[in-house]
């Protein structure tokens, strides 16, 4: 199997195991939807993250994924995570092959998050909105199964300890600084999505995550 269909067998396998109406979340939660956005090239998988403009009132000039609240509009998660792009990085929805949606997580401004995960094209230029998003950079997504550039700290996040990276851009040289959710988020992707046990602790099962993601779901349910 080629990579790319690989990739989203691994990932798909996880989407389909998801019972979100079995789970007590309340209706009056506020949702966000996150774009996962990967892509080939020169057969390597690779993933695009964002940094958020300093003028913005919250996680300002942090990295994360293109994405933001749902708008009553929205006609689904899917559809919240791909206007986001559109809106952030210029992405046209129908030039993202969205391939699973994972489990939701609940950050600590109690948004509820739904992950989508999507093949972009690898010639895709972004068009940023300056208002929101001050740069884009795509980077090895088996970085983040890698220890060298990794540390974790015991400050409960997501799910297990924090997790943070250093990735010094070659085409820039800048340095960003990936944690937190958006790094849960990533570990999450590449470790399923390569098979590939990351050589750090990650604080979920790879065998058996759904049960990791909604032990974490139940856990900070419980605490809104
Ligand atoms: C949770 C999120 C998906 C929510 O998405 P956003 O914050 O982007 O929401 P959004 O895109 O809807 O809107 C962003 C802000 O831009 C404003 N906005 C929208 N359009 C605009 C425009 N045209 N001009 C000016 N401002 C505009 C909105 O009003 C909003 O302001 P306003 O913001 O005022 O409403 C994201 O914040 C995220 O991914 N956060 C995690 C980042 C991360 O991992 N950081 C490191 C770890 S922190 C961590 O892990 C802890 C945790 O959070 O649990
Ligand atoms: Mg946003």
């Amino acid at each position: 199997m080629e990579l790319k269909e690989r990739v989203t067998a691994a990932l798909r396998s996880l989407s389909g195991k998801v019972e979100l109406s079995r789970l007590p979340i309340p209706k009056s939660l506020p949702k966000a939807s996150v774009l996962i956005p990967l892509l080939l090239q020169d057969g390597e998988l690779r993933l695009l993250l964002t940094v958020r403009s300093i003028h913005l009132s919250h996680h300002a000039g942090e990295v994360c994924f293109p994405g933001g609240k749902c708008e009553s509009s929205d006609r689904d998660d899917v559809h919240t995570a791909l206007r986001e792009a559109e809106e952030e990085i210029g992405l046209p929805a129908d030039a993202a092959q969205v391939i699973a949606t994972l489990f939701p997580v609940i950050n600590k401004a109690g948004l509820l998050i739904t992950p989508v995960v999507a093949f972009i094209q690898s010639s895709f230029r972004p068009s940023i909105n300056p208002q929101e998003v001050s740069e884009v950079f795509t980077l090895p997504l088996d970085f983040f199964t890698r220890a060298d550039h990794h540390s974790g700290y015991p400050v409960p996040s997501v799910f297990g300890p924090t997790h943070s990276f250093m990735y010094t851009d070659p085409a820039s040289g800048r340095v960003h600084q990936i944690w937190g959710l958006t790094a849960a988020l990533a570990i999450t992707v590449a470790a399923i999505g390569l098979q590939k046990t990351p050589e750090f602790q990650t604080g979920f099962d790879l065998e058996d995550p759904v049960s990791t993601f909604r032990s974490a779901l139940q856990r900070r349910l419980s605490k809104l």
